[in-house]
């Protein structure tokens, strides 16, 4: 192949120089014989002379660069041509205004403005780094998927784009099936909540990271199954992992967030919109008192707020303008005190994601959804071509983040059960309970709920003195709560649904434990 090119290079040469000669002779000839005829002095034929052969010269350059592009088969739309011509030749210093690879031709048949299309490597795919023309954005190639697609004989699916951060005018472009390339989880050993975070990973297997969630509060949104729960509890376990604090408020009854009860410092499935307004309560209270030891310079570790799913508690219409107002007040108060709350739902509906919800949680995620007006509801503004609409029903956990360093699309990070069951009980073997505390889980066993009377039955058993009469035996057994975890949890209603009796949960006590 590449001899033949040499001989070839050398035979245009031999054939130029050739050229140059005859043209030599025939130019003088022309000069001759236009002097005669026209009687000029030579500085006028000259000048005539050169000027008509300038202008011959351009039109037959113009002719074979339009042939070879016929014989390459383009068919180059004019502006295209307006927009290529420039950007070609100030870059290469060449005639040709066709882009090397086929799907920069591609392109151009499509009439994007692109200055240039590179291969680049994918481990199961075909990727391109396209740069459009200034004054385009990469929209101008996003927003022609479908096109794309069916010019390349595939779904719109194996058509994926992933932004280049800090750049309007670069996109990378996969063709082939997405998120197939998933990373390892990053190491979250000493993981600092105030700095980046880890949150999922784009369509090359790269780690992807927001900015330190902290001051900030979330909207996830999405239809069913798209991966909202999973993006949720994978946030609780950097919570976990990196020693903050987690209050849960799961308001679907499969209590997908179970697992992370024990660790939590207030948990509650009940469903009803009682429980959801005192874990609001609670919230705005511990940031009360830590704006009140603020003063002696301390800082808190940072608290997630869990609600999902917020419809739950707004279906009832009344109820549902008591929690958003709720909502909107905790979120104006907790947020200096390092808390922020994230509310998840599968209905991205104008009611439910209202004016007060949207302006309040200000990071918005939004996982698949039914309709590019749904996308927007969640979104709000975005570059043209985002449109959660398009995320790839095949790898589910995928999302569009809007977020201050902009809007990405990424695959969630995914954590099984077993890790998380292993971040909670990390964290509750960090916690040695005193002589009392063992005392009171010894008692508990392993039930879930014990009634006053039941505790005080246990807690004589092991040597405490615990009066009878319902008024003393209740102030003893607190007493020896109090002394084991620093605090009496509240006493709730519980047991089995038909005999509903005043005690206390096991769980709450392990949070109080959790929170030492
Ligand atoms: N990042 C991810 N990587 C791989 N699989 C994922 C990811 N996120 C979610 N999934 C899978 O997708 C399925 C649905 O996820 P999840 O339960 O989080 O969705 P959801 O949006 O919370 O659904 P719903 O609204 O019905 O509760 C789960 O089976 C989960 O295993």
């Amino acid at each position: 192949m590449g001899k033949n090119k040499n001989s070839q290079v050398s035979d245009d040469m031999a054939g130029q120089a050739a050229g140059a000669i005859g043209g030599l002779a025939v130019v003088f000839g022309i000069l001759a014989a236009i002097k005669d005829k026209l009687g000029l002095s030579w500085p006028a034929t000259v000048l005539l002379t050169a000027g008509t052969l300038v202008a011959i010269g351009y039109s037959a350059w113009r002719l074979r660069a339009a042939i070879v592009r016929l014989v390459a088969g383009e068919k180059l739309p004019a502006a295209a041509l307006k927009q290529e011509a420039p950007a070609q030749s100030a870059q290469e210093g060449t005639e040709t205004l066709v882009l090397p690879t086929a799907m920069g031709r591609l392109l151009q048949r499509l009439e994007v403005p692109v200055e240039s299309v590179d291969s680049i490597p994918h481990p199961t795919g075909e990727g391109h780094m396209v740069r459009v023309a200034a004054p385009h954005t990469t929209a101008a190639v996003t927003r022609l998927r479908e096109a794309i697609a069916s010019e390349l004989d595939v779904t719109q699916e194996e058509v994926n784009f992933a932004q280049v951060e800090g750049s309007i005018r670069n996109v990378r472009m996969l063709i082939g099936t997405p998120y197939t390339h998933i990373p390892e989880l990053p190491d979250l050993v000493g993981l600092d909540l105030d700095a980046d975070i880890p949150l999922g990973y784009d369509l090359w297997g790269n780690i992807l990271t927001m900015p330190s969630p902290i001051g900030k509060h979330f909207l996830v949104a999405g239809e069913t199954e798209g991966g909202k729960t999973s993006f949720l509890k994978f946030l609780a376990y950097l919570f976990l992992v990196a020693g903050g604090r987690l209050v849960i408020v799961d308001g679907k009854p499969d209590g997908d967030y179970a697992d992370f009860r024990e660790a939590c410092d207030y948990y509650d499935n009940s469903l009803t919109h009682k429980g959801v307004m005192g874990a609001l309560e609670y919230v705005r209270e511990v940031a009360e008192r830590r704006g009140r030891s603020k003063r002696d310079g301390s800082r808190p570790e940072p608290m997630l707020v869990i609600i999902d799913e917020i419809l739950t508690f707004k279906e009832d219409p009344a109820e549902g303008r008591k929690f958003e107002s709720a909502l909107k007040l905790t979120a104006s108060q907790v947020r200096s005190a390092r808390i922020l709350v994230a509310c998840a739902t599968q209905h991205p509906r104008d009611d439910v994601i209202s004016t007060v919800i949207k302006n309040n949680l200000t990071v918005s995620v939004a996982f698949k959804v039914m309709s590019q007006a749904a996308s927007r509801m969640i979104l709000g503004t975005v570059p043209e071509g985002v449109n959660a609409e398009l995320l790839p029903a095949s790898a589910r956990g995928t999302f569009i983040i809007k977020d201050p360093r902009g809007v990405r699309e990424m695959r969630g990070l995914f954590i099984t059960d077993d890790m998380i069951q292993q971040a909670v009980k990390a964290r509750l073997d960090a916690v040695e309970p005193n002589e009392h505390a063992k005392a009171v889980l010894a008692a508990y066993g392993s039930a879930e709920f014990l009634t006053t009377e039941e505790l005080a039955q246990a807690l004589r058993g092991c040597g405490y003195e615990i009066p009878d009469g319902a008024q003393p035996m209740g102030v003893a057994v607190r007493d020896v709560i109090v002394k084991g975890f620093g605090a009496a949890p509240d006493v709730v209603q519980g047991g089995p649904a038909s005999a509903r009796r005043k005690g206390r949960r096991k769980a709450d006590l392990l949070a109080l434990l959790a929170r030492t």
